[in-house]
C-alpha cells in the first residue's frame, strides 16, 4: 500500500499531465477532490499522533492574533513589546516551546496576542511543533506573518503550510449551501453564473466524498478548490498582515526587495521598538471591530459602553458573550441600526451584526 505522500504526489503528477477542457473538467475534478481528502488525512494523522499533547489557550478579550514564522524571527520579542507577556527570547530556533499568551489593549479593544514556536516546512504534516501551532492558528481571528528582512520568501512557505492545514487566509467562506437529503439524486440550483463548475464536476466532487443525495444552492461564482473546500467542510477562514522584521540590520537593497515582494507589510524593529505605532494601527484596523449597543428587554439601550466586536460578528456570538446559556434560552432577538431592514427587526441567531447596532435579545425564562 502506497505511504499517503506517495499517493499525494501520485494524484499531484496525474493533474500536472491532464490537460484541462470541458471534457476533463469533471476528472480533474475528481482528482483535486481526491487529493484534498488526502491532505486532510495526513493531517487527521499528525494531530492524534506525536504526544496528542494540545496547547490549551484560553481564548480571552475581543479578537485572537497568533505570530506565524520561521524560528528566531523575533515573534517572542515583538509579543514582549506590544503586550505585558514575558516570553523567553535566544539566539537559537526553537526557544518557545509552547504558547504564550499576552494582551494588548488599543482604543478600547482587548487583543489577545499569542506567541507559539517557530513554524517550518512540512508543519502541516506534523514537523516540529506544527500540528499544535496549527490548531492555535485555526481558532484565532487573524495571523500575522512575521518575516525576518533576510528572509522574504519564507512567506510563501508559511501560506502552503497553512493551505495544506485546511486553513485559508484572507478568503470569505464561500456561499454556497449543501443540504444532504435522503433520495433524489444531486439537485443544482445557482443565483450567479457559474464559470468553473459544471453538473458532471459538482457530481463528481461530491461523489468523492460518498454524498449522492443534496440539494446544492450557489451564491457565488466559486472556483473548483473554493467548491471542494465547502463539500470537505472542516476548512477554517482567518484573516491575516505580513510584517517585516530586523529592519534595523537591513540595508537599503534588502528593503527594496521586501517592499516590492510585500507592499502591504508594516515593517518594523521589534528589539529597536521602532515602528510599533503604525503595527498597532494598521493591526487594529485589519481586526475591523464595530460597536454594539445592548438594550436589555423592557429598558433603555446602553450608549456608554457598547460591545466590541470583530465584524461579521453574528446574534449567537453575542449571546455567547452574555452568558453561557443564552444561546441554548434564545428565543429571538430585536435589532435596531444598519443591520436592520427595519427599526426593531426581529431577527435569529445567524443575523449578522454591523457597527452602532442596538441589539435587545429575548430568551426563555
Ligand atoms: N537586530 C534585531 N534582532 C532581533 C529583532 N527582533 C528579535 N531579534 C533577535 O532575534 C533573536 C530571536 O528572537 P526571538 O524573539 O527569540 O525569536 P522567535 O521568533 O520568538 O524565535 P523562536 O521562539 O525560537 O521561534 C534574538 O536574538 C533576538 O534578540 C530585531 O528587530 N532586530
Ligand atoms: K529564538
Ligand atoms: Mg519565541
Amino acid at each position: 500500500m502506497a505511504t499517503l505522500q506517495e499517493q499525494i504526489r501520485e494524484v499531484e503528477e496525474e493533474i500536472k499531465k491532464t490537460t484541462y477542457n470541458k471534457a476533463t473538467s469533471f476528472h480533474i475534478g475528481r482528482l483535486k477532490a481526491k487529493l484534498a481528502k488526502l491532505h486532510d488525512e495526513v493531517e487527521k494523522k499528525s494531530s492524534s499522533g506525536g504526544t496528542g499533547e494540545g496547547y490549551s489557550v484560553k481564548k480571552s478579550g475581543d479578537a485572537t492574533v497568533t505570530l506565524v514564522g520561521f524560528p528566531s524571527v523575533g515573534k517572542s520579542t515583538l509579543l514582549n513589546k506590544l503586550t505585558d507577556a514575558n516570553s523567553e527570547v535566544g539566539a537559537y530556533a526553537f526557544t518557545t516551546l509552547t504558547v504564550v499568551p499576552g494582551v494588548m489593549e488599543y482604543k478600547g479593544a482587548i487583543i489577545q496576542i499569542l506567541d507559539v514556536p517557530g513554524l517550518v516546512k512540512g508543519a502541516a504534516s506534523g514537523r516540529g511543533r506544527g500540528k499544535e501551532v496549527i490548531a492555535v492558528i485555526r481558532s484565532s481571528d487573524l495571523v500575522i506573518f512575521l518575516l525576518d528582512v533576510f528572509q522574504p520568501t519564507h512567506y510563501q512557505v508559511l501560506m502552503e503550510e497553512l493551505y495544506e492545514a485546511g486553513i485559508r487566509v484572507d478568503q470569505t467562506p464561500p456561499d454556497v449551501v449543501i443540504k444532504k437529503v435522503d433520495r433524489g439524486g444531486i439537485r443544482i440550483n445557482s443565483t450567479v453564473e457559474l464559470d468553473y463548475l459544471d453538473e458532471d464536476t459538482i457530481k463528481s466532487i461530491m461523489d468523492e466524498y460518498k454524498i449522492h443525495n443534496a440539494t446544492v444552492l450557489f451564491r457565488e461564482n466559486v472556483t473548483v478548490d473554493q467548491f471542494i473546500d465547502v463539500v470537505a467542510g472542516n476548512r477554517s477562514y482567518v484573516s491575516s498582515m505580513i510584517v517585516v522584521n530586523k529592519v534595523d540590520l537591513a540595508n537599503a537593497d534588502s528593503l527594496a526587495d521586501n517592499k516590492k515582494r510585500h507592499p502591504d507589510a508594516v515593517f518594523i524593529s521589534a528589539h529597536n521598538s521602532q515602528n510599533l505605532d503604525m503595527l498597532r494601527d494598521v493591526l487594529y484596523d485589519r481586526l475591523g471591530f464595530i460597536r454594539v449597543y445592548m438594550k436589555p428587554q423592557g429598558e433603555a439601550a446602553d450608549l456608554e459602553e457598547p460591545m466590541i466586536v470583530l465584524k461579521g460578528t453574528d446574534v449567537g456570538q453575542i449571546c455567547d458573550r452574555l452568558h453561557k446559556d443564552f444561546r441554548r434560552k434564545f428565543r429571538f432577538a430585536y435589532v435596531w441600526g444598519k443591520s436592520a431592514k427595519h427599526p426593531g427587526q426581529r431577527v435569529g441567531l445567524e443575523h449578522k451584526l454591523m457597527d452602532g447596532d442596538i441589539l435587545s435579545v429575548v430568551i426563555q425564562k
